[in-house]
């Protein structure tokens, strides 16, 4: 399948990501697949939601390398991660949500698991709300290279669907393009907001 650079997609979910209130400061960051050997990154330290199709840079995917000379996210490795990891993967978005930083923070274990909610098929594969939907929740670390062998090491043992969160920091989440990837994300952000709610008025 060819697809086009759907650069200016991303920068039309970029500003939705700003408007929601998900990155906050200089919180979050964002890129899509060129192809199977480049993506394009958010420069590091913008408001994210405020950009332009020229605050992203090309990224090379087996290296981290910015051929611009220009500094990619800080979380670049992460995004060339995930394109490694699913060749099926055309787009990532990080965000700081409170919900996700607070319900990560909130869940002890190494994984966050959700059921019963009917948006659970707001994710690609999920045809009920019987089944749990298993988020792992990884240790956050200033260490982007241990994290992401953390992360590749997980992806080895268990399915890595949709999105992880980062404990006390955020969500990162992707799709096979752009819409795919926003549909994820808000998906799996109404899903912590009710969870959230849920655990505040059961006391859980
Ligand atoms: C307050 S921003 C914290 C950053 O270290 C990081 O977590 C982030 O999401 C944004 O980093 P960036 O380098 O701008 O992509
Ligand atoms: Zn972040």
């Amino acid at each position: 399948m060819t697809h086009h650079l759907q650069l200016t997609q991303l920068v039309d979910a970029c500003r939705w990501i700003g408007a929601k209130g998900w990155a906050p400061a200089t919180g979050g960051n964002m890129s899509v697949r060129q192809d199977d050997a480049l993506c394009w990154l958010s420069e590091s330290g913008k408001d994210k939601g405020s950009l332009t199709t020229d605050d992203f840079l090309q990224v090379e995917i087996a290296t981290n390398r910015a051929p611009s000379g220009r500094k990619p996210s800080a979380e670049t490795g992460l995004h060339t991660l995930i394109y490694r990891l699913f060749p099926q993967a055309n787009a990532v978005l990080h965000v700081h949500t409170v919900n996700a930083t607070v319900l990560s923070r909130l869940t002890k274990t190494p994984e966050l698991s959700i059921s019963g909610f009917e948006m659970q098929k707001s994710l690609s594969g999920q045809t009920t709300h019987l089944d749990t939907l298993t988020i792992p929740v990884f240790d956050n670390d200033q260490d982007i290279d241990a994290l992401a062998s953390r992360i590749a090491h997980y992806a080895q043992e268990r399915p890595l669907n949709y999105g992880f969160l980062l404990r006390g920091h955020g969500l990162t989440c992707w799709g096979r393009d752009v819409a795919e990837a926003r549909r994820h994300l808000e998906g799996l952000e109404f899903l912590f907001e009710c969870e959230m709610r849920l655990r505040q008025l059961e006391r859980l």
